[in-house]
């Protein structure tokens, strides 16, 4: 087992932050983290990395006990928290060497493997850049260098993508499925999109509890579809669409484009598309729509898991 908690809690003040969290994660690739602002991810993570120490429950870092020693324990362990720790005035180089003397990497080893990771993340041509002077894309893949230069077991990535344009957010996508491939990488984020791009397994995290854990394919499957959207070039009115049998109401979101809401029989996309076909709405595009992140959520957590 790479990572396994039990019954993680941690309070701060009063309130428990995150209560009876228990995870085991045992095999490579990416595994999501996926809860609202305030749900918990953050804690849960800096536990995990041993940034902060639980008021209960364990962690095992690939069957290592973290309290009990944690120095073999983060051996195992790569860590790109929130806000990355770079020192921006250092130069690549030297702030990869220093955070391989943290983790009380063999001398020798230190080159050999800032060179590999450097190489894996796109940024060898920028060694002896100054942090301070490299784009938020290239600063993200410092830190990931960082976290996976001791070669861990299990990488774990705090929002990763947050703040990134579009390109960056591509590139750094790619980058870390590559670094799945060989590492266990959990990953948090608020965003379902995302997490689903890269995700093959999910935790849901909610009110600092698991709501959910599961496959995204299983995930997929319980976020039901809720609603259709269609895009025609003839709409027709309201009253029309009414009319079509499942259709409970309906939703202008712009003049060609709409959302209907439905009884939740699927076959309703089949009764629209020949309702078009027959009036000559012009369907140009049909597609259900999954339910909001925030109502999927609510839905979860309002069952007992
Ligand atoms: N240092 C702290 N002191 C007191 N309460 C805290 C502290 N850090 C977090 N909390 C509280 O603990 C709960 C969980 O916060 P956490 O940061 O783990 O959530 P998160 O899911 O990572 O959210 P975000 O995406 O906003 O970072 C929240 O209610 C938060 O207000």
């Amino acid at each position: 087992m790479i990572l396994k908690t039990t019954s993680l809690s941690h309070k701060y003040t009063s309130n428990w932050a995150i209560r009876d969290i228990n995870i085991e994660i045992g095999q490579t690739g990416v595994i999501g983290l996926l809860g609202s602002n305030g749900a918990g991810k953050s804690t849960t993570m800096n536990i995990i990395c041993g940034a902060l120490h639980q008021t209960s429950g364990k962690v095992f870092i690939n069957g290592i006990d973290l309290e009990k020693e944690p120095e073999a324990a983060k051996k195992e362990i790569g860590f790109l928290p929130q806000t990355p720790p770079l020192y921006t005035d250092l130069t690549i180089d030297e702030y990869l060497t220093y955070c391989a003397q943290l983790r009380l990497m063999d001398k020798r080893k230190i080159k050999p493997a800032m060179d590999e990771a450097k190489e894996r993340c796109g940024i060898t041509h920028f060694s002896s850049r100054l942090i301070k002077n490299l784009s938020g894309g290239y600063r993200q893949r410092v830190g990931i260098a960082q976290a996976i230069i001791h070669k861990p077991k299990l990488v774990v990535m705090d929002e990763p993508t947050n703040g990134l344009d579009p390109n960056q957010l591509i590139e750094a996508r790619k980058l870390i499925r590559e670094i799945a491939q060989e590492h266990t990488v959990l990953l948090s984020s608020h965003i379902l999109s995302e997490i689903s791009l890269l995700c093959k397994e999910i935790i849901m995290i909610e009110a600092g509890r698991i709501v959910f854990s599961d496959s995204m394919d299983a995930f997929n499957n319980y976020a039901q579809a809720s609603t259709v959207l269609m895009q025609m070039e003839n709409p027709p009115s309201r009253e029309e669409l009414l009319l079509v049998k499942g259709v409970t109401r309906v939703e202008f979101l712009s003049s060609k484009q709409v959302r209907i809401y439905f009884d939740g029989d699927p076959d309703i996309t089949e009764r629209l598309i020949a309702a078009s076909m027959q009036h000559d709405w012009r369907l140009r595009e049909i597609s259900f729509d999954k339910g909001l992140l925030d109502d999927i959520f609510k839905q979860l957590s309002a069952r007992s898991y």
